[in-house]
């Protein structure tokens, strides 16, 4: 999206001289995303991704830092933090805080085939298996709690089927919130927010490697089986009816079984999970649209797609 803090060359030139990397040669706004300011930064030292956090505080920043450099030493293609010569990854910009993290190669792909979901797949149980060493906690930010109170505010901006489908929704997911079914699932650090737009590949077409994943600033604690419910949601999602489509599910599982094999509890919670993703994005949207920050690029995403998505996960619960 977007850019909140408009950052001088200036600015750039003395956080990454602070960070050991001389002056910047290019320093470009970044349009897509939306919830932090992004600008690309060319230095002698390479590609970087200028983050500046627009809600995230200087205490919640560690962990998302610390949790992409702790998979990046493991050899995932995550972007590793650039830190200052005391080794510490959050810095300060515009007063606020901020990160330089390395600019991953590639392309992101906006109609993923078969291919592309399960080179996907295969990373996210890697991702999923990479954290059980991972010593920092945090909170989904947008878990079960957020997603309670967010609901109870949405229940104002609609009406009709839709203030059904939530008041419905928001009803099944406090009962399973509050199960021990769900509390026993697998659970860790988990991306929470790995949509197509966070992905790059690179490579000759068909044969496309993925490059990396990114955006790590809706990581949280949660259960795998969730942050894979996210993935389905969109990687597997026809964006026109908001439908699973099936036969991309099917490979994006398979190749995340081949590394990390689901558990009974997990297959059978896996609808349930998908019902919980799609409202949180529901709801997020609904959010940035009833209740938009100002910034200078800012594209709001469309709500009715996740309303969309969760209807068909409520009416069609697909299993593995
Ligand atoms: N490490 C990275 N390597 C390459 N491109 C990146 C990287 N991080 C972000 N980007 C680019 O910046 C855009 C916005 O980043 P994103 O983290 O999704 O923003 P936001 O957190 O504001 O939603 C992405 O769509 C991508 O084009
Ligand atoms: N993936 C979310 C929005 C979060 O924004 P991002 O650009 O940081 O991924 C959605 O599609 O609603």
């Amino acid at each position: 999206m977007a850019v909140y803090t408009e950052v001088s060359p200036a600015q750039a030139d003395t956080l990454l001289a602070r960070l050991g990397l001389g002056a910047q040669h290019g320093l470009v706004p970044i349009s897509s995303g939306i919830e932090n300011t992004n600008y690309f930064v060319s230095t002698d030292q390479g590609e970087w991704v200028l983050t500046v956090f627009e809600r995230l505080s200087a205490d919640q920043l560690p962990y998302y830092l610390r949790l992409m450099a702790h998979l990046a030493a493991q050899g995932l293609p995550v972007p590793a933090p650039r830190p200052d010569a005391d080794g510490k990854l959050v810095h300060t910009l515009a007063g606020k805080p901020a990160a330089l993290v390395e600019r991953l190669p590639g392309a992101p792909v906006d109609a993923p085939d078969i291919h592309h979901v399960a080179l996907l797949g295969t990373l996210l149980a890697r991702l999923h298996q990479a954290v059980a060493d991972f010593p920092l906690h945090q909170p989904n930010l947008r878990g079960p709690a957020w997603r309670a109170q967010t609901g109870a505010r949405a229940q104002a901006w609609l009406e009709g089927g839709p203030a059904e489908l939530l008041q419905a929704e928001l009803a099944f997911q406090a009962a399973l919130a509050a199960s021990p079914a769900l509390a026993a699932l697998p659970q860790g650090a988990v991306h929470a927010d790995l949509f197509r737009d966070n992905a790059l590949f690179d490579g000759a077409r068909g044969q496309e490697r993925l490059s990396g994943v990114f955006d790590f600033y809706f990581a949280g604690h949660d259960h795998f089986a969730y942050d894979l419910a996210v993935v389905l949601n969109d990687w597997c999602i026809d964006l026109d009816s908001g439908a699973l489509d099936e036969a991309r599910a099917q490979a994006l599982l398979q190749a995340y079984q081949a590394v990390r094999p689901l558990q009974g509890a997990e297959q059978r919670l896996l609808p349930a999970m998908r019902r919980a993703a799609a409202l949180r994005f529901w709801l997020s949207r609904l959010d940035d649209w009833h209740r938009p920050r100002d910034a200078q690029l800012l594209t709001p995403k469309d709500p009715a797609h996740f309303e969309r998505v969760l209807r068909h996960a409520v009416d069609q619960p697909w299993h593995p």
